[in-house]
C-alpha cells in the first residue's frame, strides 16, 4: 500500500458557490503534507470533507484504499482520521486531563455495569486511561496543569492540549487546521518540533492548513497549493516556494 490518503476529483458545492473544485492529492504514511493558499481557496472545506464533517459534492477519498467519504466524521475519527478546528474545541469546564480521559473513552471499559459496581477490571482501565493521559500531558509540557479547567489554560497550551487529544485515540492521520495561528514565534518553533515529533515518536501522518510560512516550509515535505477552490500547484516546499501561480495568487501578499 503506497498511499494513506487518497482524494480524487474532490468537488463542494454551497448552493451556486463551488468552493472545492477538482482537488487531487495522496499522501504517503508518515508524510507531513500541508495546504495553503488565500482565505476562501476552500483549504478547511476540503479538512470537512475528509474528516467527515461535510459529505463532498464528487469525489472519491479513501483511507488505506477503504472509501470514507461522506461516512460522517465519528465513523471517519473511528477509522483513524482525526482533527482540530481553527478556534481550539475543549471541554473548557473540564480540566486538562479530563479531557483527554473522555477523548479515550470508547477504548477503556465500556461497562456501564463495572463502573456502578467499581469492579476491578474497571478500576484498572480507569488506572490505565489516567496514566495514559498523564503521559500524554507530560509529552505537551503541560502535565503541571493537568487539574486545571481547560478553558483556563494559556491559548497555546489549549492547542497543545488540542492535539493530545487527537493523538491519544492513536490516529493514522493527524489534520491541524491552522495549528501557528494565535502562537507568538517562540511557540510556532516548538510547534514545528512537536510535529516532528509526533511523526517519528508515533508514526503519524500529519495534514494541515497553514498560514504561517515559516512553519509551511520549515516542516511540509509537499505542499499543495489552492485558490478559488482549485489546485494551482503540488511539490516540495522549494517547488511550491518559486512557483509562479503561487507567488501571485499567495505567497505575494503572504
Ligand atoms: N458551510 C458553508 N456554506 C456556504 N459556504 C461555505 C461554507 N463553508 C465554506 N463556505 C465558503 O466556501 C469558500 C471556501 O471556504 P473555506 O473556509 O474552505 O476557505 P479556506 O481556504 O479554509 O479559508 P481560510 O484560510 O480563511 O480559513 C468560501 O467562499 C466560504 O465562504
Amino acid at each position: 500500500m503506497s498511499h494513506l490518503l487518497e482524494v480524487r476529483d474532490l468537488s463542494m458545492r454551497f448552493g451556486g458557490l463551488l468552493a472545492v473544485d477538482g482537488v487531487e492529492m495522496s499522501i504517503k504514511p508518515g508524510e507531513i503534507f500541508a495546504i495553503i493558499g488565500p482565505n476562501g481557496a476552500g483549504k478547511t472545506t476540503v479538512f470537512n470533507c475528509i474528516s467527515g464533517f461535510y459529505k463532498p459534492t464528487t469525489g472519491v477519498i479513501t483511507l488505506e484504499g477503504q472509501s470514507i467519504a461522506g461516512l460522517g466524521s465519528h465513523s471517519v475519527a473511528q477509522r483513524g482520521v482525526v482533527r482540530t478546528f481553527q478556534n481550539v474545541r475543549l471541554f473548557k469546564s473540564m480540566t486538562a486531563l479530563e479531557n483527554l480521559l473522555v477523548a479515550q473513552h470508547s477504548r477503556t471499559s465500556k461497562s456501564v455495569l463495572g463502573g456502578l459496581f467499581n469492579t476491578r477490571n474497571y478500576r484498572a482501565s480507569e488506572a490505565a486511561a489516567i496514566e495514559n493521559a498523564m503521559k500524554w500531558l507530560r509529552f505537551m509540557g503541560i502535565e503541571a496543569f493537568a487539574n486545571r479547567e481547560a478553558g483556563n489554560l494559556a491559548y497555546g497550551h489549549q492547542r497543545r492540549l488540542e492535539i493530545a487529544r487527537c493523538m491519544i485515540t492513536q490516529p493514522k492521520l493527524l489534520m491541524l487546521d491552522e495549528p501557528a495561528a494565535g502562537l507568538n514565534p517562540q511557540e510556532k518553533v516548538e510547534l514545528q518540533q512537536l510535529i516532528e515529533r509526533l511523526r517519528t515518536e508515533f508514526g503519524v501522518t500529519v495534514l494541515l492548513i497553514e498560514h504561517d510560512m515559516g512553519l509551511v516550509m520549515g516542516v511540509s515535505e509537499r505542499i499543495l497549493c489552492m485558490e478559488y477552490g482549485r489546485p494551482i500547484a503540488m511539490g516540495t516546499p522549494e517547488e511550491v516556494r518559486s512557483n509562479e501561480r503561487v507567488i501571485k495568487a499567495y505567497l505575494g501578499e503572504a
